[in-house]
């Protein structure tokens, strides 16, 4: 099993008159095809986590290494190239472009990528949105579409380029129950079928305890 993201006493300080400490020491590791939830209670620090794991914040100290290469000497340009190979996102709210149809919104990373001819993109997006259920809402925008159909249209955007880990903040937090059993049953194939590696931050405890794993944050450390 090979490790994607390895942490050693991380720690993100917001430098405020009065510093604010986000994530304290947190050493931690996400290996292949695991399910792992982030749990604690409200503002101790799980998006800041999620966001230190995903490149999308720096930590103020500590070590952030993914697939055995550390991050800190990373450049914008490296970092961004690394969020678009090994991870993909999932947030609480969508984030969909409005202007564009569920297929163009799933391309988008591809284009960002640059590997397929348009073409392949095209048909990847179709492909991948059919996995998820949404064959039939390929060219609707997202107002078009209802609620647990945006948040898959956001799974499959984050599958775009096949990356070995995605994150997810809330997925089913603005879902309804039915909506959100549908998605967290996606997110759980994405580990069991397709072999993904998916972090997720919960505050809902049951769904935490059908996970494999539970990282649980108190005031920005490990508890
Ligand atoms: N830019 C900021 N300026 C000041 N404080 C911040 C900032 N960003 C986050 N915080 C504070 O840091 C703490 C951690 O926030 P974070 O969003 O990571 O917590 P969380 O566990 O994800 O919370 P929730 O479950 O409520 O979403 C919170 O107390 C939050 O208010």
């Amino acid at each position: 099993m090979s490790t994607l993201i390895e942490t050693e006493r991380l720690t993100r300080i917001l430098p405020e008159t009065v510093p604010v400490t986000l994530v304290k020491d947190i050493s931690l590791r996400i290996d292949e095809n695991e399910f792992v939830a982030i749990t604690g209670p409200s503002g101790s620090g799980k998006s800041s986590l999620l966001y230190l794991l995903g490149l999308l914040d720096r930590p103020t100290s500590g070590r952030l290494a993914v697939t055995g290469h550390d991050s800190g000497p990373m450049d914008e340009k490296e970092r961004a190239r690394t969020r678009l190979e090994m991870m993909g996102f999932v947030f609480q709210f969508h984030f969909l472009l409005p202007e564009f149809t569920a297929r163009e919104n799933v391309e988008i990373p591809m284009r960002k990528l640059g590997r397929l001819a348009r073409a392949e993109m095209r048909k990847h997006a179709g492909d991948l949105l059919g996995s998820l259920g949404l064959g039939e809402y390929l060219d609707r925008r997202p107002d078009q579409l209802s609620g647990g159909q945006r948040q898959r249209v956001a799974v499959a955007r984050a599958l775009a380029n096949d990356p070995p880990l995605i994150l997810a903040d809330e997925p089913t937090g603005s879902l309804d129950s039915k909506s959100s059993e549908q998605v967290f049953e996606i997110l759980q194939n994405l580990v069991r079928e397709r072999g993904k590696a998916v972090v997720a931050v919960t505050h809902d405890l049951d769904i935490a305890a059908r996970m494999q794993r539970r990282i649980h944050i108190v005031d920005g450390k490990i508890a």
